[in-house]
């Protein structure tokens, strides 16, 4: 007997995209609509939408910080398939610091929370950046990508994008905007695989975490 339940928990880790998706202040709202439609007599229902390549969970190309970067078609898949720690960075205040970090050993993925509640319905500008010596050391210890349940790993108002050039410099992934609420700090498989947009900036991602046996 096949089922579709998987034996693993799964914990998806997504926003849902829809009008009226919180987006950073200026960039192109989220919209939806039907553009063939079954109740007016069209075989099938069809969609458009348009948003910015920064709606919701989505992982940064290199293109984002860098004029000669990788794009979201050029990236490879690796950084966004395997192991991750799940940090919890509530009730750290300022930014993410190296001594906030938990014991860090042969880890590939770190992502942060740092929301106590996800704000789903408005933007926050006050969010937890991580600080590039935080960067920095983690790339030293073999991390190759790191997410945040935040808009960005830089403040709202950063015009050098410190973190983002730390993450460059080490050639590093960036996934932004995670929900992880319902996530306990820990280990877990992430898989978060970037849309394959051709000279994107950014693919927005369906982010899971799944279950690890021996977690
Ligand atoms: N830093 C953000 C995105 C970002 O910087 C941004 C996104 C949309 C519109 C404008 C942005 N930055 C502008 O100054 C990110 O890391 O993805
Ligand atoms: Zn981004
Ligand atoms: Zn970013």
């Amino acid at each position: 007997m096949s089922s579709w339940k998987s034996s693993r928990r799964i914990w998806d880790i997504s926003q849902v995209l829809r009008p009226g998706l919180p987006v950073w202040p200026g960039d192109t709202e989220f919209a939806f609509e039907r553009t063939w439609r079954m109740d007016e007599g069209s075989p099938v229902n069809v969609g458009r939408m348009t948003m910015s390549t920064h709606s919701g969970t989505h992982a940064d190309a290199p293109l984002h910080y860098a004029e000669d970067g990788l794009d979201a078609a050029g990236m490879e898949l690796d950084p966004y398939i395997g192991t991750c720690l799940v940090v919890d960075a509530r009730g750290v205040s300022g930014e993410v610091d190296v001594a906030d970090l938990p014991h860090i050993e042969s880890v590939d993925r770190v992502l942060f929370r740092t929301w106590d509640a996800f704000p789903h319905e408005q933007w926050r500008s006050d969010w937890l950046p991580i600080a590039a010596e935080t960067v920095e050391w983690l790339a030293l210890q073999g991390v190759k990508l790191i997410g945040t349940d935040a808009p960005s790993v830089d403040p709202q108002e950063s015009k050098t994008m410190d973190a983002h050039h730390a993450v460059l410099k080490h050639d590093m992934r960036i996934l932004e905007g995670l929900v992880l609420d319902d996530v306990a700090e820990g280990r877990y498989e992430l898989i978060a695989l970037p849309l394959k947009v051709g000279g994107g900036d950014a693919g927005l991602c369906r982010a899971i975490l799944r279950e690890l046996l021996d977690a």
